[in-house]
């Protein structure tokens, strides 16, 4: 048996709420729960539209589907052994497979249970299951329990997204005459505004409203001294030069995948740097990954990435609505691609793709740079491991390397490396919260070539 708190062949254990005290056994503890909690409220709200929907039957629905997410609730709170899928879909054999070699890992003397197992692996686990119970009771496997406060939060921060294409529009009016570096210094502050978007998740506040209210253009520089890490430079050249491998016949303009996180404000500020990408000719085209169910909490389903294109353009504000068309119109020539494959919801770290899920990576491999948006994405990148702040990003990756990537994260979980020697204590003393507030964020870039 491997104890989980050793180090294997240099690579630091997995994050678990096995450590009392830690950032992962309050989340455990406390934030899952609640999360829970909610979800079974929402459910219970929304009985006289599945009675008015589908009868009786909706309202029998309901019923199993609060007593399975109830069930649910109590085992994670009494810490009991996790269970395998029993819904038949697609992905239910992978997850039950992920679940049988956690149990190798752990040895036979104990059970994975809720809080005796990776975080990642639970937290994930927990979203999948409230998916199982929703399929299990067919009129209402459609439901999306998180819809009610991700359409609250578009709302929410729409004059921020106002603001945004109104300030897209005005950069258009002058595109011809921009120089290389005035392009490049758009793009700079665009990606700083997709990076703060990501301060917007609601699985971190457990869906409290968290939304965008001041103009994010004019706050950029006041947030610059949060960045810890700024390999925006890198990120830059990789665009502009995009690298071909010798002998492709790859065409002209880069192609850049975005993998989505947020609903609400924080997919306005990736559609509006994916747009201007686009509209500079920066990228020829912008490959977007959403999630395929309902997914810690405010994450991207393609329902959300759909009806936020229609909400730009029905919106009453002139740039907005023509931002909204423009968007529709890039989704309808195949300029922007809209993904979503199981593996982004499942629980592995991004190193185990390339063996279970090759056809996602080939497809990353395409890229010239790939973007992860947020914080889940960044611990699956680097494995939501006890890593010291000093390694390097690449040695956290373990070998993914599909493409040049960069991830753009608000700090929001107790993973952190790439720092600087002593930069991570010092934040430490400054504020002990320092990687769980969403006040600090990274722009970290690896390429698998030199540069
Ligand atoms: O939307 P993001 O940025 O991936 O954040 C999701 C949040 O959920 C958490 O997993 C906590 O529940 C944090 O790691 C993170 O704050
Ligand atoms: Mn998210």
């Amino acid at each position: 048996m491997i104890a989980a708190d050793q180090p294997v062949d240099g690579v630091p254990p997995s994050l678990s709420a096995r450590v009392i005290g830690s950032f992962a056994f309050l989340t455990v503890k406390d934030r899952l729960p609640t999360i829970l909690t909610k979800v079974i409220d929402t459910i219970h709200r929304n009985k006289n539209k599945f009675l008015e929907e589908y009868g009786e039957n909706g309202i029998d629905a309901e019923k199993q589907t609060i007593s399975l997410l109830s069930k649910m609730r109590n085992e994670l709170q009494t810490d009991k052994p996790i269970l395998l899928l029993t819904d038949n879909l697609q992905d239910t054999e992978s997850w039950n497979e992920y679940m049988r070699r956690q149990q190798r890992l752990l040895g036979d003397q104990e059970s994975v249970s809720w809080f005796k197992c990776p975080w990642l692996y639970v937290e994930c686990y927990m979203y999948r299951r409230i998916q199982e119970a929703l399929i299990l009771n067919p009129p209402i496997s459609s439901f999306d329990v998180f819809k009610e406060v991700k359409t609250q939060s578009f709302f929410d921060s729409q004059k921020a997204a106002m603001t945004l294409c109104t300030y897209l529009a005005d950069i258009y009016k002058n595109m011809e005459k921009l120089s290389k570096d005035q392009l490049g210094e758009y793009f700079n502050k665009l990606l700083q505004v997709s990076l703060w978007g990501n301060k917007c998740d609601l699985s971190i506040s457990a869906g409290q409203e968290n939304s965008q209210k001041t103009s994010p253009i004019d706050s950029l520089n006041s947030l610059q001294a949060f960045v810890l890490v700024d390999d925006s430079n890198r990120v830059w050249s990789a665009l502009s030069s995009p690298q071909r491998q010798a002998g492709s016949v790859k065409p002209a303009g880069a192609r850049v995948d975005i993998v989505l996180d947020n609903a609400g404000f924080e997919l306005v500020t990736d559609l509006i740097l994916a747009d201007f990408l686009v509209s500079s000719g920066l990228a020829r085209q912008v490959h977007l990954h959403g999630k395929c169910f309902p997914w810690f909490v405010s994450d991207v389903t393609a329902n959300d990435f759909q009806w936020t294109i229609r909400q730009a353009m029905a919106a009453n504000h002139r740039w907005m609505s023509k931002s909204g068309a423009q968007w529709q119109k890039y989704v309808k020539e195949g300029v922007w691609c809209y993904h979503d494959h199981p593996f982004w919801t499942q629980p592995h770290e991004f190193c185990d793709m390339a063996a279970d899920a090759p056809d996602l990576y080939a497809a990353l491999q395409e890229a010239d740079l790939v973007l992860f948006k947020g914080d889940l994405n960044y611990r699956k990148l680097t494995g939501d491991r006890d890593w010291d702040h000093t390694v390097d990003f690449s040695t956290a990756l373990r070998g993914f390397e599909p493409a040049p990537l960069c991830s753009l994260r608000t700090l929001k979980a107790d993973v952190q490396v790439g720092l600087q020697p002593g930069q991570g204590q010092k934040l430490a003393t400054q504020d002990p919260n320092w990687m769980t507030s969403g006040k600090h964020a990274v722009i970290q870039f690896h390429s698998p070539k030199a540069e």
